[in-house]
């Protein structure tokens, strides 16, 4: 396996793959050439011709990045990256190239798109739909019944209640706590939250 991006969230990728049976990783590839070392792998910055049957896991925590490069990359990605302490309903179905952290708890029939990230400590609940590159971050809570649109975070700490729809690239900012539909693009802070501005997505 291809570990796409020599940052932060790769360490804790690499930790999560290192607990899975049947898992191994081939390199780390990262865009700067400074890099050469991540953990104890070796940083490639090339993708070749002989390395496009290798299974790939984007390790960018951010979400429009992360949505680039799956769109411009020829490549197949690895199925979700589990960390061994999760807990996940066998009713869940969780996409390809997403990664759930320590601690995370995922509830049943609850669908998780491709390229998410399901942050260490974070709690979603039953019934939840998650649209592709979606960001749950460390410690928030999404609880029953919720969607989530595309490309959309989920900040620190932040507490989603029942049934809301929250829209695609939208931003819940740390601590958060959301207690109305949220529409596209809206970045939300506070408890209760409210809007302050709109993200500018141009190209998704
Ligand atoms: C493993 C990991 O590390 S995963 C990483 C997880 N990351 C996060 O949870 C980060 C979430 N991001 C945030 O909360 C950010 O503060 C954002 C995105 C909401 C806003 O960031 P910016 O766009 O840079 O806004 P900025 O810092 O200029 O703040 C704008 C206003 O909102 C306020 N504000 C910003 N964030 C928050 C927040 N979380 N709660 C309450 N108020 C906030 C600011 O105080 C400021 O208020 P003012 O205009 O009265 O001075």
């Amino acid at each position: 396996m291809i570990i796409y991006g020599a940052s932060g969230h790769a360490k804790v990728i690499i930790d999560i793959i290192k607990l899975m049976d049947g898992h191994s990783i081939d390199f780390v590839l990262d865009d700067d050439p400074k890099v050469k070392n991540l953990l104890g792998f070796e940083v490639k910055h090339q993708l070749t011709d002989d390395m496009k049957d290798e299974k790939l896991v984007l390790a960018i925590g951010n979400n429009l990045i992360r949505h680039k490069l799956a769109n411009k990359l020829q490549q197949g990605y690895c199925s979700a990256l589990i960390h061994a302490s999760a807990v996940i309903s066998e009713n869940v179905n969780i996409n390809e190239g997403s990664v759930v952290m320590a601690n995370a708890v995922i509830n049943s029939s609850t669908v998780i798109g491709k390229h998410c990230i399901i942050n260490s400590g974070a709690i979603v609940e039953h019934d939840v739909k998650m649209e592709d590159f979606v960001h749950i971050s460390p410690g928030s809570t999404v609880t029953g019944n919720v969607n989530i649109g595309k490309g959309t975070q989920i900040g620190a700490g932040a507490t989603i209640i029942p049934g809301l729809q929250i829209g695609k690239w939208v931003t819940v900012g740390a601590g958060a706590v959301v207690l109305e539909d949220i529409p596209d693009f809206a970045v939300v802070v506070g408890n209760p939250a409210k809007i302050i501005k709109f993200n500018r997505i141009e190209d998704e």
